[in-house]
């Protein structure tokens, strides 16, 4: 264990803060404009020592220039940095940052939710070797209080499952496609501008951004590893006005849930992230914008939601300035907060095992017999139908678009039944599965 550097009444702590883009410039500027409250709350000045970026010479508003470096090794290993701030994204160098800070000797707090779903392990493993911290409540769900609330207030309870929003810009994306009847292309131009997305957007989009989170989530809630690599995921870049006018069809929108639920029978955990119907009476269908909220179901304390900003600079920043008081009241009483907890270590359930309920879309020519050959379809593969409508009515051949709405099935029998029906002669067009929540 690395020996704490003593930070006695006179001694500040002393941060250093990797990037200065979206959060790490309204981290920078909070830490300068609330110094004296930071003081008083966290026991001893919080002093920015410096901030590594890639261009040292750019112009930067509110931020001292004297701090910048482009060596961000030698910041983040330099003997008088007491804790790390990693705000640059992505894999690497940020892991190979923070391995090196802790082994130094440094706390850190990071928003980077693909580092932790992908090397969690490691990380947390290094910072309890050397008896560090790491706080990360702004990589999941930004400024709502969620990781904190699963390590500490929720951890003598046994939590079931987690349904909820937890990616801004695809809820940006997926509202604005709803209300303002907006393309993709443009709302999604809209939430980079706004500060929402990730330096390659493509990570929101694809999902990838929400399943990170939603193994963090899982593997707090059901102390266990679950890595973003093992969520099922599917993300919105297959979602069309088509799908949107089907949902309010329904009295339903669609959104991209992240799920997370233990299987009692066989203690597995089911992680995914999909396009979801939900319905409009359902509280998640009226999170709008940015918002992201999230509910979870636990045995003694029954159903929590959790509602807020999940993107944007500013939010982010209050995040993980409550993260940075928090260290540095560790440090000042030479004390650590929660570590990693997976002694559970149950196994993550395969895609195919997933159980929801589902909407299917599909082009047929209106002739005797197609509605008992759909039907068999699902019968074969064991999926029960619950409704079904035929959307137009025209002269018998005519091709008129069927809907079938599922009761809860296994994906993988949803998938044998889609399959078959595409080999149907009466199915003259695509088939568009869509899943269904609430
Ligand atoms: N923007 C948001 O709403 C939220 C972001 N986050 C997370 O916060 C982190 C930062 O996100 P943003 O500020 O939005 O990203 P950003 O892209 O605006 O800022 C990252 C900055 O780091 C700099 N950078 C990248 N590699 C570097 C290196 N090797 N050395 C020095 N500087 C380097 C970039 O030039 C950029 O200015 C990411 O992990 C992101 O996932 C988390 C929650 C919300
Ligand atoms: N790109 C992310 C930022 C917060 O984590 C999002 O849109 O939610
Ligand atoms: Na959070």
């Amino acid at each position: 264990m690395t020996p704490h550097r003593r930070i006695d009444e006179a001694s500040p702590v002393r941060i250093a803060l990797l990037g200065c883009g979206t959060v790490g410039s309204a981290v920078a500027r909070l830490l300068t404009e609330q110094a004296e409250d930071l003081r008083v709350r966290a026991g001893r000045r919080l002093e920015l020592v410096g901030i590594a970026v890639r261009d040292t010479t750019r112009e930067r508003p509110g931020i001292d220039s004297s701090l910048l470096t482009d060596d961000p090794l030698a910041l983040v290993t330099a003997e008088e940095v007491d804790l790390v701030v990693e705000l640059i994204g992505g894999i690497e160098p940020a892991r190979e940052l923070v391995l090196a800070a802790l082994d130094r000797g440094a706390s850190v707090v990071t928003a980077n939710k693909a580092l932790l779903a992908t090397h969690g392990a490691k990380i947390f493993e290094t910072a309890e070797r050397n008896g560090r911290d790491v706080y990360f409540e702004a990589a999941v769900a930004g400024a709502i209080p969620i990781i904190r609330p699963l390590r500490e207030s929720l951890v003598g309870d046994e939590i079931t499952s987690i349904i909820g929003i937890v990616n801004g810009t695809t809820n940006y994306i997926l509202d604005k496609m709803h209300s303002d009847k907006q393309t993709f292309e443009s709302a999604l131009t809209e939430a980079q501008e706004l500060g929402y997305a990730e330096a390659d957007p493509t990570a929101d989009v694809a999902g990838h951004d929400a399943a990170a989170k939603a193994a963090i989530l899982a593997g707090l809630a059901f102390h266990c590893r679950v890595r973003a690599e093992e969520v099922f995921c599917e993300g919105i870049t297959e979602v069309t006005p088509e799908d949107i006018a089907a949902a309010e069809s329904m009295d339903s929108v669609m959104k991209l849930l992240a799920i997370c639920q233990v299987n009692p029978e066989d203690e597995t955990v089911a992680v995914r992230v999909h396009p979801t119907m939900v319905p409009r009476k359902h509280p998640l269908a009226s999170v709008d914008g940015a918002y992201n909220a999230i509910f979870i179901e636990s045995q003694s304390a029954g159903r929590l939601m959790f509602y807020g900003p999940g993107a944007g600079g500013s939010p982010t920043a209050s995040a993980v300035m409550g993260d940075l008081v928090t260290v540095a009241r560790n440090l000042v009483r030479g004390a650590t907060g929660p570590g990693e907890s997976s002694y559970r270590g149950l196994a993550v359930a395969d895609a195919g095992a997933i159980r929801t309920a589902y909407h299917i879309r599909l082009q047929v020519a209106d002739v005797a017999g197609t509605l008992e050959s759909v039907a068999a379809c699902f019968a074969r593969n064991h999926v029960s139908v619950r409704a079904v409508r035929q959307e137009a009515q025209g002269a018998v051949g005519e091709a008129v678009e069927l809907v079938i709405v599922t009761h809860v099935a296994r994906t993988q029998d949803l998938d044998a039944a889609v399959a078959e029906l595409r080999l149907l002669d009466q199915v003259t067009g695509p088939v568009r599965p869509m899943r269904v929540e609430g």
